[in-house]
């Protein structure tokens, strides 16, 4: 399998994370697109958007994703990645798609812990359990339509990782079609 793997999912459910261990674990590269894309700009999330809005950084988003996209890689996106119907598409096109699924309170636990609002400017202005909540309601059948395979992220990293590999194994030796084999 040299396909690319792509992790998606709402701020803090640890698609960087996950994404480091599960690159090592399959001898895969590791990029994330909010890091190569800061790097590119030579600025953070939070500044690209006080300068030039939502829109340029989800501009600039489509072409990280595009530019990262590559054999042998796992991917980490940004939490909004699947906001456009382009990119939805794409990911889907271009590689395997994991959907990792936390509830409300997880996600907002480790927000409130590690906000790193650099990267993580706010979306609504409101206090980061709501904007959770309101968000993810927004998200989660952009998210589910275009995963192939959901974990649960809740668990601890490795535990995620394993739930990744398992679901993959699973697809490439059963008959059945990706889309109708699991959650995701
Ligand atoms: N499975 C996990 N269990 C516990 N903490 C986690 C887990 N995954 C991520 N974290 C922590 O949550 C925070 C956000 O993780 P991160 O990987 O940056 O999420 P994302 O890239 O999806 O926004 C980090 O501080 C990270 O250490
Ligand atoms: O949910 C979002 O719209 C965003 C999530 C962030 O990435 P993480 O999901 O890695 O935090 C980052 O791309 C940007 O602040 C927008
Ligand atoms: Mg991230």
């Amino acid at each position: 399998m040299t396909q690319p793997i792509f992790l998606i999912g709402s701020r803090g459910c640890g698609k960087t994370t996950v994404g480091q261990k599960l690159a090592e674990a399959c001898h895969f590269d590791f990029v994330d697109t909010d890091i190569f894309l800061q790097q590119r700009a030579q600025q953070s999330i939070a500044d690209i958007v006080a300068k030039e809005g939502w829109p340029a950084f989800r501009a600039l988003e489509t072409q990280t994703l595009q530019t990262v996209t590559a054999p042998q890689t796992v991917i980490a996106t940004g939490g909004g990645i699947i906001l456009a119907p382009f990119n939805r598409d794409y990911l889907r096109k271009s590689g395997r798609v994991i959907y990792l699924k936390a509830s409300v309170a997880v996600l907002a636990g480790r927000l409130e812990a590690f906000p790193e609002e650099s990267q993580r400017p706010t979306l609504t202005g409101k206090p980061i359990s709501e904007e959770v909540r309101e968000v993810l309601s927004q998200r989660d059948a952009l998210y589910r339509e275009t995963a192939h395979f959901t974990v649960d992220a809740a668990c601890e990293p490795n535990e995620v990782v394993a739930q990744i590999l398992a679901a993959i194994a699973a697809a490439k030796t059963s008959t059945i079609p990706v889309n109708s084999a699991t959650a995701g």
